[in-house]
């Protein structure tokens, strides 16, 4: 690719900040920032970073799956070039000497965008909806864990000290002294997402102990999910920095609720910007009603992109501590037990609110998974099933409770590989059963407390 159009916009940018370093950054299937550091002259000057396209068939620990689950897979890697993108330039702002990072797409030589890359899938659902005239908007809401650090694997996660010198030891919901006890550490993650540009709305404590919350205000999903990857590394780096750990898993703790990702969603006509989920008489127009059949459809389907960890299914098991993670897919005004949550808003505001991903989850994925179930119900007029009303925790159509039979689901759903892309799909599938089994090699605690002298 010798079209370099971006070069004067990052050179001005470098020089008024400074800039001497550059981060090109690429999120591989897990979410998990790979690429490749160059000093800014080069960057602006050389040729464009490559990485082999294997990185898109790492598991989350560094291995690739077998053989037989790869058969599809070309054995020669193919190098990658990285192409950035101009919109999704940031400063590195805890950086040393003045840095940037900066979002790429991932292109062959041949000039060929790699189907396997996350922001790709997300893009190529995106253009879907661009050709029909839609644009969808969201707003993710994520949650996390301040934790104590914790460099003994087999050792349980503990919630961290405060400025009190104390562990949070009750329910602190919503409580904004619980949230003042890492002031400091607040007040730091805030200077840094300033200086990145990050549009974060409100930041709350949640149910869990040294539990919290932050809201993105609503916008283009490319860009909120560059923001929420942003997001989730500047805030690790800020914790570290105050001697915790933050932790997106999806549940950290038994005893404590499961984090989620939530991500509203609502459509609007691309040249007039009115939004087409408010219809006529104050009522949700006809291709809302779609959209959540849809998402009713397909999102059991869907689930390995959204709770893409065995850690995932354990958020969402009904225990005591469950904490708000819904285990359905059922639609409800203003249900919190529900999977799919229509708040009540002004109609020019109507949206749902897809209450099942966890915060470990890969933002582009679950993005591009959500809108993609959306569509397959606008295109084929799905109609949703009434809403619930009252509570859906023991009742509503139930989702896939572990990783293994949420993979089946997926590998039967021709119509979500037809939109994710098939190439992108059995590689996501092969990676996830690879790293299913790795896990299952593992002997637990449970079973040496349970079976060692009992069987
Ligand atoms: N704010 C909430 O609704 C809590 C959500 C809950 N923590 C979950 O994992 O889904």
């Amino acid at each position: 690719m010798s079209n370099r159009q971006e070069q004067p916009l990052f050179h001005d940018w470098f020089q008024t900040r400074g800039i001497t370093e550059v981060e090109c950054l690429v999120t591989d299937l897990t979410g998990i920032l790979k690429g490749k550091i160059m000093p800014a002259n080069k960057y602006l000057g050389g040729g464009r970073p490559r990485l082999p396209d294997s990185i898109f068939i790492q598991t989350v620990t560094g291995g690739y799956p077998d053989d037989e689950d790869i058969h599809f897979w070309n054995p020669a890697e193919r190098d990658m070039e990285l192409v950035p993108d101009p919109s999704a330039i940031y400063l590195v702002p805890w950086a040393e000497d003045p840095t940037a990072q900066i979002i790429h797409d991932c292109h062959y030589l041949t000039g060929e965008p790699v189907e396997l890359a996350p922001r790709h899938v997300l893009k190529r659902v995106l253009s879907l909806y661009e050709a029909r005239g839609w644009k969808p908007v969201v707003a993710p809401e994520v949650e996390f864990f301040l934790v104590k650090t914790n460099t003994d694997s087999d050792y349980p996660l503990e919630p961290p000290i405060g400025r009190t010198g104390r562990q949070e030891s009750s329910r602190q919901s919503f409580s904004i002294d619980a949230v003042n006890e890492f002031d400091p550490l607040f007040e730091e993650m805030y200077d840094y997402c300033e200086a990145m540009n990050l549009d974060l709305d409100t930041l709350i404590h949640e149910e869990g102990a040294g539990q919290m919350e932050v809201n993105f205000q609503h916008g283009d999903p490319l860009k909120l999910a560059d923001q929420v990857v942003m997001f989730k590394r500047t805030l690790r780096e800020t914790a570290l920095r105050h001697g915790m750990y933050a932790t997106f898993m999806a549940k950290p703790m038994a005893g404590e609720p499961g984090s989620s990702m939530h991500i509203h969603q609502s459509l609007v006509d691309a040249e007039e910007g009115n939004n087409l989920f408010a219809g006529e008489d104050d009522q949700p127009s006809r291709l809302f009603q779609q959209f959540i059949g849809g998402l009713q459809r397909y999102l059991p389907a869907a689930m390995p992109l959204l709770a893409p960890n065995v850690n995932s299914y354990r958020r969402l098991m009904r225990t005591e501590t469950s904490g708000s993670a819904p285990i359905n897919v059922e639609w409800g005004t203003d249900n919190r037990t529900v999977g799919l949550r229509v708040p009540v808003s002004p109609p020019e505001a109507t949206r749902v609110e897809n209450r099942l991903a966890g915060a470990d989850a890969n933002p582009y994925l679950v993005m591009a998974a959500s809108l993609a179930c959306g569509y397959l119900g606008m295109l084929g007029q799905l109609e949703p099933r009434p809403p619930m009303v009252g509570s859906a925790w023991d009742s509503g159509h139930r989702l896939p409770d572990d990783i293994g039979p949420a993979l089946d689901l997926l590998r039967e759903c021709k119509p979500l590989a037809d939109i994710l892309g098939e190439r992108f799909t059995n590689s996501y599938l092969a990676v996830k059963r690879a790293e299913h089994r790795e896990y299952f090699q593992v002997i637990s605690s449970w079973e040496r407390e349970h079976l060692l002298l009992r069987v």
